[in-house]
Parts: structure tokens; C-alpha cells; sequence
């Protein structure tokens, strides 16, 4: 994985916080910044929570810290398991947080996409059985990131979808393959092309969430699932997932610069500049009624 330089200054704080997955046993739990661990050294399965209110938008620090926890479980020979969920029983997470795209300094935004793009890599490939338990709505990265799961249960009465269409921007083609991947090419041809944001039963009938289950029993079925995941060995599970997705991922690891001139260009125009403050003002302002 490639860092730059503000992420490295964050990696060093964030080396120096407590949480160190390796070699833990039985339930531990840990809390980085804004993420919240609870790692069962019997099965072999950390439940993730992420913790970032207002809305566990994705900011550069916020990638970052999962970055580094996602590298610190790949290397935990006693994990096999991750289950991804949000701390916040009302919003799995808000996607990319907004503000670092709206009046941005070129070499961070720069860096920030590089530091998504390692998130999906790292979260798409992982060797871990991966499953997201979606407990609040989950538009655009948010859905992205339950995307690059093995498997999705959601909560009714929450949306999903990558929306991005319908703020004026283009998914860019690895946000677009993950959806394909995953519903197919007619579905995701409609819902991305629309931008739409789709009820959990709408999203669960064109596949895109796996299982519905009510909120209070999210966790349980996350575990459940998680069993027969894991009865596969993990050999055999691991090397198939890395057969299925490598095509998707390589394409991306291929143009990666080039994917991030392109987004660095596009957010910086004026005429997105402008619909982006637009949109952050009706955010604001549906916040304040
Ligand atoms: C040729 C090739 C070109 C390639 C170009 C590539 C371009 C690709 C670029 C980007 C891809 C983008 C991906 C994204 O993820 S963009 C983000 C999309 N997300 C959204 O649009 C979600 C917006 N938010 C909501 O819909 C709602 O807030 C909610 C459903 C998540 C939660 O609703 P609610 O509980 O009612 O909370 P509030 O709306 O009141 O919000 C609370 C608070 O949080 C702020 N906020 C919400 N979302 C975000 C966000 N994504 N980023 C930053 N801040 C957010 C909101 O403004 C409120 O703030 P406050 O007023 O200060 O309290």
C-alpha cells in the first residue's frame, strides 16, 4: 500500500493507541479513534462498529484509521472473520465525507482518493470472510464499502444505493463494477444510471442486500452467517474469492494514478464546485429544520 505523507503522520499517532489485535483472545475489545473492535479470539471473527458521528462520513483520517486496522486484522492469524457495522442504529454510513471534496487542496484531495481506493482494495480482497451488517442507510461510499463485503444483511426501513449520479457526479468505474459484481448488469445499468436510492426490501429484491433482518437482531444473524462462512476452509474460500474479484481489482490497481487525476480534475471544475455547495447548503439546511 502507497501512503502519503499527512496519512504517514496519522499512522504514527494512530501506532501509539492501544489497539493491537494480535494475539488477543476471547472477546477483546478496542476503540481507535473512531472505530470500536470487538475481536472473539475463539471464533476468529471481529465485529467492527464504525463510530464517527455525525454520520461515519469517510474522511481522509477516517479512511486512514481503517486502512491500518484493516492491515492489523489481515495479519492476525486468529482473525478470519469480519463483520462491519455502524455504532449508529440510524445511519450505516453517510459515504465520502463532503467537505474534503468542496473547496479542496489539491494534494490532499489527491490523497484522499488514494487512501479510498486502498479501503476498497483492502476491504474488496480481504482474505477475511467479510460480512456487513447494515443497520441505517447507506448511500453512495457508505454502499460502496457493504459492497465490497461477501455479504450483506440489512435493516428495514433504510436506504441504499450509489447515488452519485443524482449529485451531479459519475461513480467512477470500480464504485459501478462492485455494484455489477453483485446484481448483475441490467440492475446495476438502472440503479446507477439513476442514481437510486432504494429501500432495504427494493434492494434486497434486485439482490443487492443478501438477507433482511430487524436491526435488534442484526448482529445475530451477522454471527450465524458468519459459521457457515467460516466452514469452508479458508484456503480454499480465500483463493476462490481472490479468482473472482482479481479481474475487477487489478483493473483498478492498473489505473490508479490515472483514476485519481481523473477524480482530482472533475471535483475540482467550478460548475461541480458550485452544484456541491448547492448541495451542502440543502444538507445544512434540512439539518437546521
Ligand atoms: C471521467 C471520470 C470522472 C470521475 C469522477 C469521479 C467522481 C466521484 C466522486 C465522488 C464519489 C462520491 C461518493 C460519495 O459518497 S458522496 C457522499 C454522498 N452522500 C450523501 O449524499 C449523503 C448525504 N447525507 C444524507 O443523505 C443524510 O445526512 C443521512 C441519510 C446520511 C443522515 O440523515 P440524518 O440523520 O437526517 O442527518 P442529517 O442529514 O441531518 O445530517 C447530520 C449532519 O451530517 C452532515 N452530513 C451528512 N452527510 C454528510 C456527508 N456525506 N459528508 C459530510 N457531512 C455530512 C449534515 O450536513 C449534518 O451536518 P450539520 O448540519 O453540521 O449537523
Amino acid at each position: 500500500m502507497i501512503w502519503g505523507r499527512r496519512a504517514l503522520q496519522h499512522v504514527k499517532r494512530f501506532k501509539r493507541l492501544p489497539f493491537q489485535p494480535e494475539g488477543l483472545h476471547r472477546c477483546m475489545s478496542a476503540a481507535t479513534q473512531n472505530l470500536v473492535v470487538e475481536m472473539d479470539g475463539k471464533s476468529g471473527v471481529a465485529v467492527v462498529k464504525l463510530n464517527k458521528p455525525p454520520v461515519n462520513s469517510f474522511n481522509l483520517e477516517f479512511l486512514t484509521e481503517i486502512n491500518i486496522l484493516m492491515e492489523k486484522l489481515e495479519n492476525d492469524k486468529s482473525c478470519r472473520g469480519l463483520i462491519l457495522t455502524s455504532n449508529n442504529n440510524k445511519i450505516f454510513s453517510g459515504g465520502l465525507d463532503i467537505m474534503e471534496m468542496y473547496n479542496p487542496q489539491p494534494d490532499r484531495l489527491a490523497e484522499f482518493w488514494r487512501t479510498l481506493q486502498g479501503m476498497w482494495l483492502s476491504l474488496y480482497g480481504s482474505r477475511l470472510a467479510t460480512i456487513a451488517a447494515i443497520n441505517g442507510h447507506s448511500p453512495a461510499g457508505g454502499c460502496l464499502t457493504a459492497l465490497s463485503c461477501d455479504y450483506r444483511i440489512m435493516a428495514p426501513g433504510f436506504t441504499i444505493g450509489l447515488n452519485e449520479t443524482q449529485l451531479g457526479i459519475i461513480p467512477p468505474f470500480w464504485f459501478v463494477e462492485s455494484m455489477i459484481n453483485v446484481t448483475g448488469q441490467r440492475q446495476a445499468e438502472v440503479c446507477c444510471q439513476k442514481g437510486l436510492m432504494m429501500t432495504t426490501e427494493q434492494a434486497h429484491s434486485i439482490g443487492l442486500v443478501d438477507d433482511v433482518v430487524p436491526g435488534e437482531a442484526i448482529l445475530e444473524r451477522a454471527h450465524n452467517e458468519m459459521k457457515n462462512w467460516l466452514k469452508v476452509p479458508d484456503f480454499a474460500r480465500q483463493l476462490t474469492k481472490r479468482q473472482i474479484r482479481k479481474p475487477t481489482m487489478d483493473r483498478l490497481i492498473a489505473k490508479r494514478d490515472e483514476d485519481i487525476q481523473n477524480f482530482v480534475q472533475f471535483i475540482t471544475k467550478d460548475s461541480v464546485q458550485k452544484a456541491m455547495g448547492v448541495y451542502i447548503d440543502q444538507l445544512k439546511n434540512k439539518a437546521k429544520k
